[in-house]
């Protein structure tokens, strides 16, 4: 039996003057998968995220977390519901330890200062930030900071977390051990969806990926079905990409 829809869009819209960043966008997200939404730069996946998240109100559509009507909810609402998400530009407080930074996430449902260190602790080890945990978040490297950003969030104690970009800066090496961070905390029980412009890690870690163009969705599938969809080349590539790799194609197994 398919799993419980976790979160729903149904004809989700927003325009920023003349511009309209998402159009008509309705997508399903079911409890315990890991999925992702890609898309060529501009696409409007940030500006989703957000319709999703409550940053921003849609100008039509709706938005369901868990079958309540949150659209247009405040983040810190729907955060209380379960919503978690991280962003693109990674912004710790600089002088505060790691601990501490990780603990800010904590405190949502955890009043207690000893509690929401513990859970910190506890959340560090999960995305391999054991070692730094006293650490002031300033000393991190950029994919320190990026762990240090899924901690925080982790640290709510999410049912979703929507993760902007987590691997982008990384150098292969460290997407490499980032990738089975993203995994464990899937199957730890927590339901991902992942914006990202990695391939590799798409195909590695997706079961089902949306893909959004000039504001709209495009495709959807499996990974390997999506990237050889021709719709999707031509919105990566340009219009024709698709004919013309075609035709090399053939001209070289001639
Ligand atoms: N607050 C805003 N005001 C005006 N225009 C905006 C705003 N936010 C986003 N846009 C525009 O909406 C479009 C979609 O942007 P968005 O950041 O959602 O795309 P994206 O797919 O996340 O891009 P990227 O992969 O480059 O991060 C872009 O043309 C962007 O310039």
């Amino acid at each position: 039996m398919a799993n419980k829809e976790l979160l729903a869009l149904t004809g989700v819209g927003k325009s920023f003057g003349g511009l309209k960043a998402v159009q008509n966008v309705s997508l399903t997200v079911r409890e315990g998968t890991l999925t992702a939404l890609i898309g060529p730069n501009g696409a409007g996946k940030t500006t989703l995220f957000a319709l999703m998240s409550g940053f921003v109100r849609p100008d039509t559509g709706s938005v369901h977390l868990a079958g309540q009507d949150i659209t247009g909810q405040a983040p810190h609402l729907n955060a209380r519901l379960g919503m978690a998400r991280t962003f693109q530009i990674v912004q710790p407080f600089a002088a505060q330890t790691v601990r501490e930074n990780i603990a800010v996430g904590a405190h949502l449902h955890e009043p207690r200062r000893a509690a929401a260190l513990a859970l910190a602790t506890e959340v560090a080890a999960r995305v391999g930030l054991a070692a730094q945990l006293d650490k002031p978040a300033s000393d991190l490297t950029v994919a320190g900071r990026k762990r240090l950003e899924l901690a925080r969030a982790l640290a709510t104690r999410p049912r979703l977390l929507l993760l902007d970009e987590v691997l982008a800066g990384l150098n292969p090496q460290e997407i490499a051990e980032m990738i089975p961070v993203v995994r464990g905390i899937a199957q730890g029980g927590v339901t991902v969806l992942m914006i990202e412009h990695v391939m590799q890690a798409v195909m590695n870690l997706a079961e089902h990926v949306w893909v959004l163009a000039q504001g709209q969705l495009i495709a959807e599938g499996s990974p390997a079905a999506v990237t050889s969809d021709e719709r999707v080349i031509e919105a990566y590539l340009g219009h024709g990409t698709a004919a013309r790799l075609r035709a090399a194609a053939a001209k070289e197994a001639a």
